[in-house]
């Protein structure tokens, strides 16, 4: 773990294993963060903290510059370590590389955008606001883009003058601590800190540690509702929270059927990371005119899906992260024919010697979906979609809306109107006309209702990590 510029390990030895999903091979012991380990890391980030608050901003934006570099150099191993750790492919695992870097370098342009205001004076006053940090940041991210979110999610509190304690995902640790001994010496001692361990332990104490103001978590709804609970029972926090999605897409029969097979492919994410993204849109609602021509093409499209080895440059579709997740799905798919849907393609592990130890799933379509059965109302955080029919505008949308998320949604049709009517409608934070997956430099990207607080991505992210002082000059 990197603590207060230091590479160090538990202080009482404590270490847990992480294991191939594509293989069932030991890769290495890692550190579990104990509560002194927390402690520890709490105390070199608010050390760092006065010191790189003062820094002039430009000082601040060329150290973000040259962990960039770093990262440029070292793509294809940090990119390995993802893809042995988490079972997504290399070629998917060096584009979240990439994708960190373009996102580190739209906070570095954006961060001195980031300004106050002078207020019309009262009795010849004047009043001026200031954004300041917050101090010590505590950031939680999830296991399914762990370089991505580790380099990424640091960028925004740290350009603002925060430092930071970053709490990597448990089942995929390695390629954020290697991030920590290379940049190292990047920045100054302490304002970036990188502990592993479980969320239990090492994510509570985090939450918890009443000097943390500003804590914020990518991650599953459950676990933000537990870390809303434990800010609040500690003080009183800023908590922004990235959460999950049950993301719909809808075509309209009028859509462009080829780029829409295509964007309910891509927009399942089974090519990035086998379905484990909160933005995938798993279910998928197709106009009664042009249902069964869908779905039939669309079922074409996964079966060309290229499924093997994470690590060969070839591979598409990789394995999931671990055993839960893998049994996590095959539970639904068992649900799912329960209740009475129709399994199209896939339903379970690919045929072939080189899949047998590993947690490999085909990309599976779900047809004869009602929106009240459990595949379509969960998270699942795998590669199984969801196909539901429909016939009028009305009833689409309420289905769609019909459920506790509110994080993506997606409308295909050539008619802009329709276009427009539907998604002001849809209650979802991040909606696309005719897309589907992509994220944009610059564009905030976060949910409504059970799906999230607050966004990422976008210019609101770097005003999260700073607090408003009003500075009245008092003249009259
Ligand atoms: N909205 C987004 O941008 C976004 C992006 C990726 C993933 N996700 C969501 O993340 C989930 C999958 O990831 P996961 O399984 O790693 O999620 P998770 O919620 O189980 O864990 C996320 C992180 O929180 C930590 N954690 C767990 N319990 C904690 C606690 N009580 N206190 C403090 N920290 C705790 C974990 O150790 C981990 O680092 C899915 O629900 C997915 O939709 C959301
Ligand atoms: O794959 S997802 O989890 O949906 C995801 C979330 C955020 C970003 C960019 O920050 C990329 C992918």
């Amino acid at each position: 773990m990197l603590v207060g510029g230091e590479l160090v390990d538990a202080r009482g030895g404590e270490r847990y294993a992480t294991v191939s999903p594509s293989t069932g091979q030991l890769l290495a012991q890692v550190p579990f963060a104990q509560k002194s380990d927390v402690e520890a890391a709490v105390e070199a980030a608010e050390r760092a903290f006065p010191l790189w608050r003062d820094l002039p901003l430009s000082q601040r934006v060329a150290t973000l510059r040259r962990f960039i570099a770093v990262l440029e150099a070292n793509e294809v191993d940090l990119a390995l370590l993802d893809a042995a750790d988490l079972g997504s492919p290399f070629t998917s695992m060096r584009s979240d590389v990439r994708l960190a870097c373009e996102l580190l370098d739209y906070v570095c342009n954006a961060a001195g955008e980031v300004k106050g205001q002078t207020l019309p004076g009262t009795g010849g006053n004047w009043h001026v606001t200031k954004r300041e940090p917050y101090g010590v940041v505590g950031r939680i991210i999830p296991f399914n883009h762990p370089l991505m979110f580790a380099a990424a999610k640091i960028g925004a509190p740290l350009v603002m003058g925060n430092t930071v304690v970053l709490k990597v995902p448990d089942q995929t640790p390695l390629s954020s601590l290697y991030m920590g001994e290379l940049i190292r010496s990047v920045f100054p001692p302490g304002v970036i800190n990188i502990i592993s361990g479980d969320g239990r332990t090492t994510g509570d104490t985090l939450v918890r540690h009443p000097r943390i103001k500003r804590i914020a978590l990518t991650g599953s709804v459950e676990t933000g509702r537990l870390i809303q609970r434990a800010a609040a029972e500690s003080i009183v926090k800023h908590v922004s929270l990235e959460l999950g999605g049950k993301n719909p897409m809808i075509v309209f029969a009028d859509a462009d059927i080829d780029k829409a097979v295509e964007g309910a492919a891509r927009g399942m994410n089974f090519h990035w990371s086998q379905g484990q993204s909160c933005g995938s849109t798993t279910r998928l609602f197709l106009h009664r005119d042009i249902h069964d021509e869908f779905a039939q093409r669309l079922k074409a499209r996964v079966e060309r899906i290229v499924i093997g080895d994470p690590l060969d440059p070839a591979t598409e579709m990789g394995c999931v992260v671990s055993k839960a997740q893998f049994d996590k799905s095959l539970s639904y798919i068992a649900i799912g024919l329960e209740q009475g849907a129709t399994c199209l393609t896939g339903g379970g592990r690919p045929t072939g010697d080189e899949f047998a130890e590993g947690h490999f799933l085909r990309p599976t379509i779900f047809t004869g979906v009602r929106n009240d059965m459990r595949i379509a109302q969960e998270e699942i955080f795998g590669p199984v979609l969801s196909v539901l029919k429909w016939d009028d505008e009305e009833t689409v949308v309420r289905e769609a809306n019909q459920v506790d998320y509110g994080l993506t949604a997606a409308v295909w049709t050539r008619d802009i109107n329709k276009a427009f009517r539907t998604i002001d409608r849809l209650e979802a934070g991040f909606v696309w006309i005719n897309g589907s997956s992509s994220h944009y430099k610059g564009v905030p990207f976060g949910g409504y209702k059970n799906s999230g607080v607050d966004s990422e991505e976008g210019i609101e992210e770097l005003y999260s990590y700073t607090q408003l002082k009003t500075v009245n000059i008092v003249l009259g």
